[in-house]
Formats: structure tokens, sequence, C-alpha cells
């Protein structure tokens, strides 16, 4: 390769030969070097910051050299430009960001008979610099020195291999070959044929014909030219082999060469590799894309993807490094933690154990409502016990592919049995365990069945050497298979319900200490414990983080109670609907409906005393809600609380038809309540003489009702006396007490949300005893807002309870 000085004196001192065509061929021979050249220059020029030189050239070959450089892609230009401005200030414009010692050496790599070896080595150090870093560009951008950002693109290996072959691919689609030339039949006469240079032709495909020419005889003719080298493929197009055969016939009889002599013809079949290339692009993607999906598929996990669908999908959960989980962080169930304290002591001191001949519970059935602890519970086990935790859901086992959860399970077995002793924990484990005599209607599921049954088998399978302790969770105890239940599999059965208000207060603390606050955390604690009967701990986790969001919104330095106040109303009643406006109209109907109900929870003796009532639209589609007093933890209900809360839901319809000529549709979730609480007495807590003492299960899959229709009648006949009865005790009370449903609707429609302290104002005080003796202990005579009930507006019913077991 020449540097362009000399490729450019090269070029002025060749004698052209007469024809215009080989002078066109030259100059493009030229102009390929030039192209080539223009490319070195700019690698030179950007490695080094060194301007080429121009050198002085014959008129005729500038303006070739002007035509090439227009030829050449813009970049090539703007450097040699930039070369030839700075040349012209004799290296005064050369880049200042280069240190003088730098300038000096590029300078006396430039004159210097070393310019190819330095330029390697300089384009070596490039290179070097590339493949460490990748750095591509960097090109100066302004005009003046300098004077231009750098841009540095980071790639990796692979995705610079595969833009270097597309590239390629590319520019050879473009450029067919920078060393092949087409040629017109003319031209080829009169420049070899004509001249005797020609040795032989080959005919490409039918299509075109390669010149191939005596290298002896073309150096003498053409001592300058790459052609003679061979470096040069010279060709031409033909329309037909017939027609070109025939015309280099007669030419060979035109120039008289006898036929001994006559240049021999051979015809190939030559084929085009990036043609074959693309014809095979289609398959070449799809496999490709099925590669690269499959590795990605599987670099979520070694588990996933197509190979690995056998296996166990458990987490694993490093003890010494993600189980930061202890017993201390799990408030509110002594007892449950009591009975797993066991399982931790066994996986800490076997030999305790073995030494008497005990032998240790396999595992353990942690059952409870959603979120009331049981996979923190199982994780705290783990962190006492300082073992190693998987972690998996039921679901999880449960593929549409058959023998995928058997299969699973043995993987999951096999992988806690290597890292012995540890702690299996199978979350919802009723999606796998559910009873087999309840199996589907119609065929059952043997997937699931064969997943159950290698559970057991792998339960019954460990050695009592084997620390391997199973611990499941499930909201559905009832519906698991007996087997599991059996000694020797989960022996035990820990029953985690939601939290007493100690637990929750308790509960509290745990997570009021990873906020910010300055109220007193013991009273902080005790309030909100107060405030949310029935919350679970997820409920009370998410209710504290809410509060922390609520302050954050509002750029409080700190989280204050009123954060908790409504972060509590918010988790219970949804979020409030500021865009959902009511007419006057409405907005009136929906306050007379809401104080009929509250004026019924303050005068019913064992109803729930009302604690805040809104107009505001909150949650999903309710208009207004009334918050009741919690009861505290009730447990068990008697028929004159059942009768008066049935009748408190009717207050708002009574309401409606006292104030009002017509009713609205408002009313009808009230009537829902109301109907499963009279059926309820009716059909399972023995309160109707009629029907008597008998229970009947609600089964909505079952074909036929467990009653006769003579009973079905007395239940209906039951039912619709005791709602009867409660609208006739609701509706005497609101006649008596219309005047008082009017000052409250009247202040809400005024105020849209009235507090405990309203009501006492409005109404006077409640005349009876509050029942909730913790309420009062946190609350004494404090307006606070507390929660709204859920979408039924009213405590939790109360799941009845029997008295003993
Ligand atoms: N007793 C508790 N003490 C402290 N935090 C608790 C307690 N119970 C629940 N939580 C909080 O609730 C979150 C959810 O609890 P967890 O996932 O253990 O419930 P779960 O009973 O397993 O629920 P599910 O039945 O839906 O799987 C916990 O991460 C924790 O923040």
């Amino acid at each position: 390769m020449l540097p362009s000085r000399r490729v450019l004196n090269h070029a002025a001192r060749i004698r052209l030969p007469p024809s215009r065509l080989l002078q066109r061929d030259f100059y493009q021979l030229y102009s390929v070097d030039q192209r080539r050249n223009g490319w070195r220059l700019l690698r030179t020029y950007s490695s080094s910051n060194l301007p080429p030189t121009n050198p002085p050239q014959e008129k005729k070959n500038q303006e070739q050299t002007s035509k090439d450089t227009r030829e050449q892609p813009t970049l090539d230009k703007k450097e040699t430009d930039r070369g030839q401005s700075q040349n012209a200030k004799e290296g005064a414009g050369r880049d200042e960001s280069q240190s003088p010692k730098q300038q000096e050496t590029q300078r006396g790599r430039t004159e210097s008979q070393k310019t190819k070896s330095s330029k390697s080595s300089e384009s070596d150090q490039n290179r070097t610099e590339e493949s460490n870093g990748f750095r591509i560009g960097g090109f100066p951008g302004g005009a003046g020195p300098g004077g231009g950002k750098r841009m540095d693109f980071k790639m990796d290996l692979p995705s610079l291999l595969t833009s270097a072959i597309i590239s390629y691919i590319l520019y050879r689609a473009v450029f067919p070959g920078e060393n092949s030339r087409e040629i017109t039949w003319q031209e080829f006469r009169t420049t070899f044929f004509d001249k005797g240079l020609v040795e032989k032709l080959t005919v490409v495909n039918r299509q075109r014909v390669k010149v191939s020419l005596h290298k002896e005889a073309t150096s003498r003719v053409y001592p300058d030219s790459n052609a003679a080298g061979g470096s040069l493929v010279y060709y031409f197009s033909i329309g037909s082999v017939e027609a070109f055969e025939k015309r280099l016939d007669d030419a060979q009889r035109e120039l008289g060469i006898p036929s001994s002599e006559r240049i021999p013809v051979a015809y190939t079949d030559e084929i085009s590799w990036l043609g074959t290339f693309l014809s095979f692009g289609p398959t070449l993607f799809l496999l490709g894309s099925i590669f690269w999906f499959s590795r990605r598929a599987s670099s979520g996990g070694s588990q996933s993807g197509i190979f690995g669908i056998g296996k166990s999908r458990a987490k694993l959960f490093n003890h010494e490094t993600d189980i930061k989980t202890k017993f201390k962080d799990v408030a509110g169930m002594d007892e449950a933690k009591e009975e797993i304290m066991e399982f931790v002591k066994f996986l800490q001191e076997p030999g305790v154990y073995k030494k008497l001949g005990a032998k240790i519970p396999r595992g353990a059935i942690l059952s409870g409502p959603p979120g009331t602890g049981k996979t923190l519970l199982a994780k705290a086990t783990a962190g006492e016990a300082q073992v190693p935790f998987f972690s998996v859901s039921g679901s999880e086992f449960v593929e549409m592919f058959v023998g995928v959860g058997p299969s699973r399970v043995r993987d999951l077995f096999a992988k806690a049995r290597k890292n012995a002793p540890c702690i299996i924990f199978v979350d919802e484990i009723d999606a796998i365990g559910k009873s087999r005599a309840k199996s589907n209607f119609g065929g059952g599921n043997d997937e699931r069945e064969s997943t159950l049954n290698q559970l057991l088998t792998e339960m019954d399978g460990f050695n009592t050497s084997e620390q391997v302790v199973v611990l499941a969770g499930t909201n559905r105890p009832d519906v698991l298979d007996k087997a599991l239940m059996r000694p020797g599999r989960f022996d035990r059965h820990i029953a985690i319900d939601r939290p007493t208000m100690e637990g929750r207060k308790q509960i509290f603390l745990v997570h009021l200490k990873r906020i910010v606050t300055l109220e007193n955390l013991d009273e902080l604690a005790g309030k909100l414990s107060a405030l949310t009967p029935g919350f679970s701990g997820a409920d009370i986790a998410n209710c504290v983080n809410e509060a922390a969001l609520i302050a954050a919104r509002k750029i409080a330095d700190s989280v204050a109670l009123t954060h908790f106040e409504q972060a509590i109303e918010r988790v219970i009643g949804g979020l409030e609907k500021k865009s959902l406006v009511l007419s006057p109209d409405e907005k009136k109907t929906v306050a007379y409906h809401e104080a009929g109900h509250a004026v019924c929870g303050w005068y019913m003796q064992h109803a729930d005393p009302l604690l805040k009532v809104s107009i505001i639209p909150r949650g999903q589609g309710a208009l207004g809600y009334a918050q009741y007093l919690p009861p505290g933890d009730s447990y068990l209900m008697n028929v004159s609380q059942l009768m008066d809360r049935m009748a408190m839901t009717l207050g708002g319809r009574v309401s409606e038809e006292l104030h009002f000529d017509t009713v609205t549709s408002g009313a009808s979730d009230d009537f829902n309540k109301v109907t499963r609480m009279a059926t309820a007495m009716v059909t399972k807590w023995g309160m109707s003489k009629d029907v008597g003492y008998l229970y009947f299960e609600e089964d909505p899959n079952q074909l036929h009702k467990p009653f006769s229709e003579e009973t079905a009648r007395k239940i209906d006949s039951e039912v619709r006396r005791l709602v009867d009865q409660a609208y006739q005790q609701c509706r005497t009370l609101l006649t008596e007490k219309k005047r008082e449903i009017g000052l409250v609707a009247e202040e809400l429609l005024s105020k849209e949300v009235l507090g405990r302290e309203d009501m006492i104002r409005i109404l006077g005080k409640r005349p009876f005893e509050e029942r909730d003796k913790q309420f009062e202990k946190y609350f004494q005579g404090k307006e606070v807002s507390a929660p709204p009930p859920p979408a039924t507006e009213m405590p939790p019913e109360p799941e009845p309870r029997p008295l003993s077991t």
C-alpha cells in the first residue's frame, strides 16, 4: 500500500496509452487506489492527527483526483480537504491537542522510510485500543483543530463481529469486488484482443465472460497496470453464448488467427456465495431465533427453558446471605412460634432427639387466611435455624405436560437432600394437595394426583437422619388430602389466625420501626391496632407503608397519625373518587341514606355506634359510607346483636322512604347483606324455632338441596320473618327520630364528612355504654377518624364459632 503522494506521482509519471479506454482504466485503477489510500489516510490521520501532504500533480490528474474525491465518502473528502488546508499552513494547524513531542514523532514517521511499519504499529496500537474498549469513531468533528466532541461507542465482541460481517456483505453486494472490472465488447477488442494479450476466455454462468490475459505480454504493453499482475480481472457481459461464439469467431477470422491458435473458451458455472447465503437466510434466521430464545429463556434460571421443564422451580435462599428474617420479625403469633421452635431445635441439635430415640416430625402445615404471615414464619424458622430455605408454590408443580409435576417434586427433594439440613416451604399446597376423593367432577386431574403421590412418597422416603423439614402453607386446610396430614408426613398442623388486638399492636410495632415518625411508638401502635380490627399482618404492613407514602407525597418530615388514618381509610375503602360529581338531588339522597344508617347505629343498643360518615364517593361504586366503632375482636354474636345489625343495615332505605316520595336502587347491597345474615341465622346458627337446630351447608356445586321442599318453604318464610322484623324495628325507630335524621343529613350535606364528635354535638351522647374498652382507652373523648368498614359498610361479619370442639 502506498501513501497518497507516491500514488499520485506514480499516476502522473505513467505514459498513458493512446486508447481512451485504457486511460480510463488507469484512472479507475488510480481511483481505486486513491479510495483505498484515502481510507488509509483517514485512519492515519485519525490515529496520529497528522494530515496527509498534497503532492504536486498534473492538471489532468488533479481533475481526476477531484473527481475521485467526489466519489469518495464525504468523510474521506473532508479529511483530504482538511489535510490539504492544514498542509498549506505548513503544519502550523496540526491538531493542537497533540503534544509537541507527539507531533515531532509523527512528522518523523511520515517522512522516514519506516512510514509503513510505523503506521502498521500505530494501527496495531489503535486496534489494541479498540479491542480493549472497542472505541469506535473519535474523529474531530469541527473544522478547527480539536473543534469537536469525541464520540465513544462501547461494543462487545460479538456485536462487533456481527456488524463487521454484515458491513462486509453489504459492501460486497454494492461493490462486487474492487479487483474486477466490467468492460464492453469494443473495449475488450481494442484494449486486449486486438493486441493479442488474451490468453483464455471463460464463460461464467452463460452470462459473462472472464478475460484471462498473457501476463508477460500485458506487462510489456501496460507496464504500470495492475492487470498484468493478475490482481485486476476484466469481464464483459454477453446476451447469449451462441451470439458470443459467433462474434468471437468473426473477430478471430477478421484478425486472421488460424484455427489452431484460436483463443480457448471454457465454460463454468459459479455459485455466488452471497446468493447462496441469502437463500439460506430465512432458515438460518429461524434457527438463530430458536437458539436465541432458548438461550434467553434459560438465562432467567438454569431450570427454565424447554430442557429444564422437569426441574424444580424452587427458589433457594441462602441462610447466610438471603434470609435475614428472625422470629423477632414475626409478631403476634406466640403459640405458632412455640410450635415451630421445635423444628428449629431439631435442625440445630438433632443429636438431643436421636439420643432419646425420638422421631422428629417431618413437617408442618401452616394454615390461615391470606397475609397472616405463614411464609414469614417459615422464613423466620430457616433464619433462626441458620439453614438454607427452598421456597416453591404448589402451582409451580402443575404444568400442561404429563409427568412434569412428579419430576419437579423428585428434583426438589433431591436438591434439598444435597443441601441438608434445610427447610422446604411449599406455599399454597392446596394446588396439589387437594383431597383425591373430592377430585374434579367428571374425571379429576391425574397429573395433580400423581404429583401429590410423588410428594407423599418423597416425604415417606426421608430417613430420620435426613434433616429436611417440609413446611407448607395453605388458606384451605379443609380441602387437603387426609394422607398429607397423617403422622410421618405433615405431623403438625399450625393454625395461624388473623391477629388479635394485642397481636396487631405487636405487628404495628415491628413495621413502625422501619419508618420515621415522631409519635410515641407504643401509643401509636395501640391506637392503630384499635382502629384495624380484622386486619391481617399483610394489611398492617401495607397500611404502614401507605402512610409513609402519603407523608412523602405531602413532603412531611415524619409520618404522623393523620397519615396513618388516611392510609387505613385507603386500605379499606379505596381511593377517594374526586372525579365523580353527583347531582344535588343524588347528593341529598345519599346524605339521607347514610344519615339513616348513622342514626340507627347511634340509638340501637346492640348496633355498632357510628364513628364517621361521609358522602364522598370512594372505592368501587360506593357513593358514601358510614363507619362504625369497631366492636373489638368479637367472635360470637347473639340474636339481639344480629337483629340490631340487620335493622341498622336497613336504615338507609327506611330513611329514603320517610323523606322522599320514591326510593332508589342504592340499597341493594344492604338487602344482600340482610338476606345473607337472616339465612345464616335460620340455616346455620339454629336461631329459628320453626326450622330448628339444623345446619345446611351452602354449596353452589350441589345439584340437590340437602333439605326437603317443605323445609325449603319453612326456611324462606323464616328468613322473610326475620327481615320483616328487622325492618319494623328500624322503621319504628327512624319514624321517631325523623328530625334527628334531618339534622345529621343537612350537616352532612354541608360538611360532607361527620365524625364522632359531630354526632355527639348533634345528637347528644350515645345513651349506652361503649362496648369496646380498648377503643375508649386510646380515644377517650377525642375525635378520630377510623377505617370505613369494607364494602359492606359494617365490620366484617364474624364467623360463627362453635363454643366447644
Ligand atoms: N406476624 C407478622 N409480623 C410481622 N409482619 C407480618 C406478620 N404477618 C404478616 N406480616 C407482613 O405481611 C407480609 C405478607 O405475609 P406472608 O407472605 O407471610 O403471608 P402469607 O400468610 O404467607 O400469605 P398467603 O397465604 O397469601 O401466602 C409479610 O411480608 C410481612 O411484612
